[in-house]
């Protein structure tokens, strides 16, 4: 992130035109010791403490969590990890989000040194939409736009997830897996695309992520350290018609304990999402009825496709019905 700036956009576009992964180095003010010690602090905590942020579609329908707090381990599932979503702190969120979904706090846990947790990760949430911002106008650049052309989507009311993962290796067997295949318990994540517009992922020193590069051939991401990988959500490459890539990957048991952190880069709510960025167009982005391309509306719909999302409550309206109601 030091070279200069019409290298780094040139090197950003060709790496997600091609593989649609890149490594992001020399990132001023990133350091990765932190943040792997409160992850490793996190996780740790009793399992009395974690419980209680586990969120409401988990079979914990007196949780008032839908979209922050804890994913735990679970039985015969391909994804074999717990996680922590982290969201923006609703006290910057303007009035007007907050009525919508998918805006609500993030749990803490019940714990003398989460202050200090919740201090850190709210400065490190920032720091990474700082990054995501930057990384945004590059591209933007990269596809003749004005450089401030996705600002405005990012800088305020922003829905992108911090989220910290925490993998055990299958032989730990912390769940049951009696119903999984042999492909399937070889892998702790399985193969998907990111759903969003950018993701910032942070691997530590660990092996076990793979990027497909199609017809079963899988590339091993090397683990540099204090890089970040990064790679483009579906939607963000369908709106530049597939020009930018969202390429499949997977994390694969690597025997051991590990752990990784994405930040998801997300607009605010209400971005109105063009179908097609070059162009311009503002048609409904085809696999959502109605008002599909405001960004939250859209997001609700996609996630509700995902198993994990099956059982994911709606508490507030959505856009399309809060605006039919004006
Ligand atoms: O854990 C990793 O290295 C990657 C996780 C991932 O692909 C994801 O959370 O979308
Ligand atoms: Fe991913």
């Amino acid at each position: 992130m030091q070279a200069p700036s019409d290298v780094i956009t040139k090197d950003i576009m060709h790496q997600m035109e091609t593989l649609g992964f890149l490594l992001l180095s020399n990132i001023p003010g990133f350091s990765e010791e932190e943040i792997f010690k409160w992850q490793k602090w996190f996780f740790s905590l009793p399992s009395d403490v974690k419980d209680k942020l586990i969120m409401n579609h988990f079979n914990h329908p007196d949780s008032p969590n839908h979209y922050r707090g804890l994913a735990p381990f679970i039985d015969n599932d391909i994804s074999h990890k717990e996680f922590l979503e982290v969201g923006l702190d609703l006290s910057k969120v303007s009035p007007l989000e907050q009525q919508l979904p998918l805006h609500e706090p993030t749990p803490w846990p019940s714990h003398p040194e989460t202050p200090l947790f919740k201090s850190f990760m709210t400065r490190h949430y920032d720091f990474m939409l700082q990054l995501g911002i930057k990384v945004m106008r590059h591209i933007a650049v990269g596809l003749g736009k004005p450089e401030g052309f996705f600002d405005s989507w990012f800088e305020k009311d922003t829905l992108s997830t911090l989220r910290i993962i925490h993998y055990m290796p299958r032989s730990a067997q912390v769940v049951r897996m009696d119903q999984l295949s042999g492909e399937e318990l070889k892998m702790i994540t399985p193969i998907h695309s990111d759903s969003g517009f950018l993701t910032l992922l942070t691997t530590y020193d660990y092996h076990g992520l793979q990027v497909d590069l199609g017809s079963g051939t899988f590339r091993s991401i090397r683990p540099v350290p204090a890089t970040l990988v990064v790679n483009l959500g579906d939607m963000f490459s369908r709106m530049t018609g597939y020009r930018l890539k969202a390429t499949k990957h997977r994390v694969l048991d690597i025997g051991i304990e590990r752990y990784s952190s994405p930040f998801f880069l997300e607009p605010h709510y209400l971005a109105r999402i063009p179908t097609d960025l070059l162009t311009g167009e503002y048609q409904s982005v085809g696999d959502v009825s109605g008002e599909g391309h405001i960004y939250g509306d859209w997001l609700i719909d996609k996630i509700r496709s995902y198993g994990e999302y099956k059982h994911f409550k709606v508490t507030k309206p959505l856009a399309r019905e809060l605006l039919k109601q004006e």
